[in-house]
């Protein structure tokens, strides 16, 4: 499979303090990985290494697609536009008609084309994190980099946001690096779990998910959350 992504020994270090030493992973077309470790072990710095917000201060990331879209904890839409506005705004394709029908498409998709010229304040935390979710969408990337995107939702939000998500990767085929602090979260979307460790974010452990993401097999997922549950004990 198409690699899109890939990390070759990346060192960090933010003055003398290295957050990150010697990590390797790669990230291949419509693979969903999960980024676990305690707060403060650099998950949110391999994301912006990644999208190149910061450089790498030794080894090689190679990224091989520019298109990126973002979804981060807060929804960060902007507010004096409307639903339909934000997510043109981001659109790349030039002939006003095509927008349009593409966005009216993703809005259908994340179930929102009923509010797509409400402004962002009339809308519910859920609500809000879908349309960033379409935003990320309509940016049409190969890489989607998720930063904790469900952790100010409450549970059923959280569950409902998460089935669209499920959907939204097995339709569009995206590679996705996904921070998380919550394991079962993490088994529910993820192909791949990276558990991260506190000192120099290395791979304290990996675990590959081999099943589709719709499918439920209940004592597969519990074995895994038991196995997974033993490297994450500390997780805070
Ligand atoms: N711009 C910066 N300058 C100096 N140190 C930084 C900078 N950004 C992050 N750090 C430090 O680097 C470490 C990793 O930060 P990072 O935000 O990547 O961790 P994280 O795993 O995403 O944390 P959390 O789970 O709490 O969001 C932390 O010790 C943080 O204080």
């Amino acid at each position: 499979m198409e690699v899109l992504l890939e990390f070759d020994s990346v060192s960090v270090k933010y003055n003398e303090h290295e957050v990150i030493k010697n990590l390797s992973f790669s990230l291949k077309k419509g693979e969903v990985i999960a980024l676990l470790g305690p707060s403060g072990c650099g998950k949110t710095t391999i994301l912006n290494i990644t999208s190149g917000l910061l450089a790498e201060t030794a080894g090689k990331v190679s990224v091989h697609t520019k298109k990126f879209g973002y979804v981060f904890q807060e929804p960060r839409l902007l507010p004096w536009r409307t639903v339909i506005d934000n997510i043109l705004f981001v659109m790349k394709e030039k002939d006003r008609e095509v927008k349009q029908k593409q966005t009216n498409e993703i809005l259908k998709m994340v179930g929102l084309d009923h509010v797509a010229n409400d402004y962002p304040s009339k809308l519910s935390g859920g609500m809000k994190q879908r349309v960033s979710i379409a935003r990320a969408l309509a940016a049409d990337p190969q890489i989607i980099l998720m930063d904790e995107p469900f952790s100010a939702l409450d549970p059923k939000l959280k569950n409902e946001l998460q089935e669209d998500v499920i959907k939204l990767i097995d339709k569009n085929q995206i590679g996705i690096i996904y921070v998380t602090h919550d394991p079962l979260e993490a088994i529910k979307l993820a192909d791949r779990i990276l558990v991260l460790s506190s000192q120099g974010c290395s791979i304290k452990y990996e675990m590959n998910i081999e099943r589709s993401r719709t499918e439920r097999d209940y004592s597969y997922l519990k074995q895994i959350e038991l196995e997974l549950r033993n490297w994450v004990g500390g997780i805070t």
